[in-house]
C-alpha cells in the first residue's frame, strides 16, 4: 500500500520563504486527507511542492508505490484548453507519461472516468464552452482516469452546486478505499473536512499547526483560533457531524 509522509518540507517564491518545514506522520492509501488553512496560508504551495513543480529543503516520502508516476495534481486554477472536447482532455490526461499508442482499455477508462463524475453528455462538447462547474468536473475526470495512487485535489468543490459537492467527495471517498488511493483535498468548506475527510492537517502561515484524525482537529478551539468565528460541531440527525457557524470573532 502507498504511503506518503513529509519530513521538513520547505518551499519559497524568490527569495520569500512560504513553507517553513512541514513534517507529518505517515499518511496510508485508502484515506482522506483534509488540507485546511485560511487564505494564503501556503495549501496550493504545498501541493506544487509536493508534485515536484517547486524546489525546496527537506524530502516527500513516498514508499510503497506500484507505479512509477504514483501522484496525480488537480490545481485550483485549471487553464482551459479550447481546441479539445472534453472527451479529448480526458484521454490526453490519461496518456500523459504512457506510450502514444491508445489502447482499448485507455478508452474505457476515460468512459469510466466520465461516467462516475456524471458528465458522460459532455463528451463532445468544446472544453472551452462549458460551464466553471462543469470543467471542475472535468477537472476531476482528468485527475482520476490517470488512476493516480496518490491524488492531490485543490479545493475541487469550489465551483460546484451542493448537490454537485457532495456527490463529488462521497465518489472520492469511495474511490480511495476501492483503490487503497491516498487522497489530500484542500477544503475551506471545514463541514465538508468533518464529513468526508478522515485525517486533517491545518496550516497557517506556511506552518503545519494541527495534524491528525479530523474529528480531533477541526474542533471549535481551532475555528476560533485559525478561522476567527465562534462554532460548535454537532450531530445531524443522521449522526453526521454537523459543524453550525455562530459568528465571526
Ligand atoms: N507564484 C507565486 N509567486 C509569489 N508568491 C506566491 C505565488 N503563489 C502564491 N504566493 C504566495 O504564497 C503564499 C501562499 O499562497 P498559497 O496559494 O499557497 O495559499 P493557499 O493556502 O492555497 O491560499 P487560498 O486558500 O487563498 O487558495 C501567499 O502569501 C501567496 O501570496
Amino acid at each position: 500500500m502507498v504511503t506518503l509522509q513529509l519530513d521538513r518540507l520547505s518551499a519559497r517564491y524568490g527569495r520569500r520563504q512560504i513553507l517553513a518545514e512541514i513534517s507529518t506522520p505517515r499518511f496510508e492509501g485508502g484515506r482522506v486527507v483534509a488540507l485546511l488553512g485560511p487564505n494564503a496560508a501556503g495549501k496550493s504551495t504545498l501541493f506544487r511542492r509536493i508534485f515536484g513543480l517547486l524546489k525546496g529543503g527537506g524530502e516527500v516520502r513516498i514508499t510503497g508505490a506500484a507505479s512509477e508516476r504514483p501522484v496525480a495534481y488537480m490545481p485550483q486554477d485549471t487553464g482551459v484548453n479550447a481546441v479539445l472536447t472534453v472527451y479529448e482532455s480526458v484521454l490526453m490526461a490519461r496518456m500523459q507519461g504512457r506510450s502514444l499508442k491508445v489502447r482499448p482499455e485507455d478508452l474505457a477508462k476515460v468512459d469510466q472516468a466520465l461516467d462516475e463524475l456524471g458528465i458522460s453528455p459532455l463528451g463532445a462538447r468544446d472544453i472551452g464552452d462549458i460551464s466553471g462547474g462543469q470543467r471542475q468536473l472535468v477537472s476531476a475526470a482528468q485527475a482520476l482516469v490517470q488512476e493516480p495512487e496518490i491524488l492531490l485535489l485543490d479545493e475541487p468543490t469550489s465551483a460546484l452546486d451542493l448537490n454537485r459537492q457532495i456527490s463529488l467527495l462521497t465518489i472520492l471517498r469511495r474511490l480511495a478505499r476501492e483503490r487503497e488511493m491516498l487522497i489530500m483535498v484542500a477544503l475551506h468548506d471545514l463541514g465538508h473536512a468533518l464529513r468526508f475527510t478522515d485525517e486533517a492537517m491545518v496550516l497557517e502561515n506556511g506552518q503545519l499547526i494541527a495534524c491528525g484524525e479530523t474529528c480531533d482537529v477541526v474542533t471549535p478551539e481551532l475555528l476560533h483560533r485559525v478561522y476567527r468565528v465562534a462554532a460548535r460541531i454537532e450531530p445531524c440527525s443522521k449522526g453526521q457531524p454537523q459543524l453550525i457557524v455562530e459568528e465571526s470573532v
